[in-house]
């Protein structure tokens, strides 16, 4: 398992931010965050063990690697929430239209059985805010 570059880890040990600025003897995750602060402009740049937590580069690739992955799920379930809303929307807009109610606490029973049945407790707290951001919007 390869250790962090003994420079970085010497700047983090001993809190030098002037050290921790550089990129020499900077692992390629290092050099890459060093990179991305630039661009946007912060300040005093975090170590990889402060960003990831991880002790090792290894660790420290994985996690980046597997943050990146989640950002992108992250992103594909949002789309899927705004497409969800806006499916509710239709349902509860023809609702109204043909003069009934826009809420319909039977079929909410039945969305929150569905997530519990699925992801258990939390499940249930997840579906509540789905059909809190679903009910309402027109
Ligand atoms: O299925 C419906 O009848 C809807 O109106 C959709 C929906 C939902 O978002 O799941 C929204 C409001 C209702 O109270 C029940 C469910």
């Amino acid at each position: 398992m390869t250790k962090m570059t003994e420079t970085a880890e010497k700047a983090e040990m001993l809190e030098m931010p002037e050290a921790a600025e550089t990129t020499v003897g900077r692992s390629a995750a290092d050099r890459s965050a060093v990179r991305q602060d630039a661009v946007r402009g912060a300040g005093p740049r975090k170590t990889v063990a402060e960003v990831t937590g991880a002790r090792t580069e290894e660790a420290a690739g994985l996690i980046a690697g597997a943050r990146e992955r989640i950002d992108a799920l992250d992103d594909r379930i949002i789309g899927l929430v705004q497409e969800r809303m806006a499916v509710s929307a239709v349902i509860q807009e023809a609702r109204i239209t043909s003069g009934g109610r826009r809420v319909n606490l039977a079929r909410e029973m039945e969305v929150l059985e569905h997530f519990r049945a699925a992801l258990g407790k939390p499940g249930t707290t997840l579906a509540m805010t789905l059909l809190e951001l679903s009910r309402g919007r027109v």
